[in-house]
């Protein structure tokens, strides 16, 4: 089976230790023999780190915007690019730090119908000493930003623990475990950690789920006019605690109609999105699928240049293997 590119999103507030992150995940990846992409989102118009990288890493840079807002189609089409002409073993997706997770999901999952991508997760950087000091004022933006990073990600690096207590640490880790208990969470002096802790093995990261902002609220809170659509269908019930999982599948080939409208139909409401394009062998067109809180939609589309089959579902706790092998059943030849 052709290659899928694993899609990471890094989020984190401002100074928190992303770059030096990312820098370490980097050379791990020279060391290993591995060819990693990133993908850089500046708020301003110039890039200042991206030369820091090293000229032998492929990248693509979004300037000017912020991805979960203005310039969330770019994202889609830069990514689409890169595993195009590199195909990388692995793509991060570094963000300013304001954007929200979610909607960057959104852009990831629709670049997955031109190129063989699958998002595996959310890694959030939080700088020990300033979040400890946003939590002791236990309000403002900044804190309330920072918490929804937190809670948005499968994996949590608690950064900057030279610069707190060892009760201090502690009190931080209860607390980051009490915002998104299904997160893992590493503590770490200049984000030093196993790279493997967040690959994982195969595709386990993946099956971690992808948390939600726990708020929910819409609005993208940093200065500048958020799309008027950009929001209005990725954050479903704004409860606390709210986890998302997405599952992506690319289908070996055409499925039949009535089954995979049964099998919609058959859904547990614990999905809540789901995209893709579908081929029906007893109609042989090409459909794109779009399903939302149990409608779903079908337009017939005659793509010019590669589009995938494949099937995106979004939701919240949703059984995901029952869910594959589901789908795998479909599109079996035999159906
Ligand atoms: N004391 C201390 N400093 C650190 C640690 N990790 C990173 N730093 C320093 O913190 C500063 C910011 O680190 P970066 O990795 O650039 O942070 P960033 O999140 O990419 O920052 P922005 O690009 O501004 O969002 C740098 O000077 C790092 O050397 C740490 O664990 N402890």
């Amino acid at each position: 089976m052709e290659h899928i590119v694993p899609v990471y999103v890094l989020t984190g507030f401002l100074g928190s230790g992303k770059t030096t992150l990312l820098n370490r995940l980097l050379d791990e990846a020279r060391a290993s023999g591995r060819k990693v992409a990133v993908l850089l989102n500046e708020a301003g118009d110039a890039n200042v780190e991206g030369f820091m990288l090293g000229s032998d890493v492929p990248m693509a840079e979004l300037l000017g915007g912020c991805i979960c807002c203005t310039i969330r189609a770019d994202l889609g089409m830069e990514l689409t690019k890169l595993a195009r002409e590199h195909r990388p073993d692995a793509i991060w997706i570094e963000t300013t730090g304001i954007a929200r997770p979610l909607e960057v999901l959104d852009s990831v999952t629709e670049a997955s119908m031109y190129e063989k991508l699958e998002l595996r997760g959310v890694v959030a950087v939080a700088d020990a000493r300033h979040l400890l000091d946003r939590v002791r004022i236990g309000a403002g933006k900044t804190y309330k930003l920072m918490r929804e990073q937190i809670a948005a990600a499968s994996f949590v690096v608690l950064n900057k623990t030279d610069l707190v207590g060892a009760a201090e640490l502690a009190e931080l880790e209860a607390l980051i475990a009490d915002w998104n208990p299904r997160a893992r969470l590493v503590s770490t002096v200049r984000t030093q950690l196993e790279p493997d802790s967040i690959y994982g093995s195969d595709r386990s990261f993946a099956a971690t789920g992808i948390g939600a902002p726990e708020t929910g609220s819409a609005d993208c809170d940093h200065g500048h006019d958020p799309h008027p659509h950009a929001h209005s269908h990725s954050h479903g019930d704004p409860s606390a605690h709210e986890h998302i999982n997405a599952l992506t599948y690319y289908l070996p080939g055409p499925i039949d109609s009535r089954a995979f409208e049964e099998w919609v139909g058959s859904l547990p409401d614990s999905v809540y999105r789901g995209k893709g394009v579908v081929t029906f062998r007893d109609t042989a067109s090409r459909f794109l699928f779009q399903y939302a809180y149990r409608e779903s939609d079908f337009l017939k589309i005659t793509p010019q240049g590669t589009v995938h089959d494949v099937l995106v579902l979004i939701g919240e706790q949703f059984p995901r293997e029952e869910l594959l092998k589901q789908l795998e059943r479909l599109a079996a030849p035999s159906q």
